[in-house]
């Protein structure tokens, strides 16, 4: 359980969270959504202590993160937007494999990790390609299938389909809620909540820095107008 409590956060005399208490649970697929600036990604960063709250605190699994950071960073796995600068290794396959083996894994699980999550990124087999050269869209694909393959207790995705094309966007987000139908919390902001609303279990809005709305995903359907925040119409599939 990811919980907040009465987190605030100011910088340079500006207050970005004002007052934040939220919890995100384990096994629940929460949807944060909110206007562009509104707190989203700061308030994301401090499920892991990237940001450090100026009152308040973050507790991860009942620990504050200030106490103990390696098991709030072991605990919570996150993906960024624009992830070129996160990579540690040449290729795909060295690069979703180095978390792994950092945990101490058999060789074997590790591949096993490797495959999983390239599978869960429509990018199987593409583990000997180097980094530098693939697209936007596929660096993207392999953060995720980076943050995937350390199968933290909680995952938080900040904007993670920006350059995915559908059949990707499509994949990770079924492999979200599987994830979180087994058991891990998965907290995806997103601007983009195109289909996400009916995956989602909750959703929470924020809204110039406090929390503006929490509650159903169909009872946001009605709601989110009012936070500047549009949801379009659910796609529909071809059906025959
Ligand atoms: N280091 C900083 N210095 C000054 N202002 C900051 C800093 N970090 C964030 N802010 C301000 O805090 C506010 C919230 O920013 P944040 O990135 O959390 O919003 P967001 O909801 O993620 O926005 P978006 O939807 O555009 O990604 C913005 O007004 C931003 O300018």
């Amino acid at each position: 359980m990811i919980e907040f409590r009465a987190v605030s956060y100011e910088i340079e005399d500006v207050s970005v969270l004002e007052s934040i208490s939220c919890l995100f649970a384990d096994d629940e697929f929460v949807v944060l959504a909110g206007a562009n600036g509104s707190g989203k990604t700061t308030l994301l960063r401090h499920c892991n202590g990237l940001l450090t709250p100026t009152a308040g605190s973050v507790l991860v699994d009942g620990t504050p993160v200030a106490d103990d950071l390696v098991a709030a960073r072991t605990a919570v796995g996150m993906v960024f937007q624009h992830p070129r600068d996160q990579f540690v290794a040449a290729t795909v396959g060295a690069d979703i494999a180095f978390g792994p083996e950092n945990l101490g894994l058999e060789r074997a699980e590790i591949d096993r990790r490797v495959a999983d999550a390239l599978a869960a990124v429509r990018l199987e087999g593409r583990e000997t390609d180097r980094i530098d050269t693939l697209s936007g869209g596929e660096q993207s694909r392999v953060a995720i299938a980076g943050a995937l393959a350390m199968e933290p207790t909680h995952l938080v995705l900040d904007e993670p389909f920006t350059g995915l094309d559908e059949p990707a966007r499509t994949a990770v987000l079924e492999r979200l809620a599987g994830l979180s139908r087994q058991g891990t919390g998965i907290v995806l902001a997103t601007h983009d909540l195109r289909d996400v609303l009916a995956l989602a279990d909750r959703v929470v809005v924020v809204d110039d820095g406090r929390v503006g709305f929490d509650g159903t995903p169909e009872a946001a359907r009605e709601s989110l107008e009012d936070f500047d925040v549009h949801v379009p119409e659910p796609t529909r599939r071809a059906s025959g």
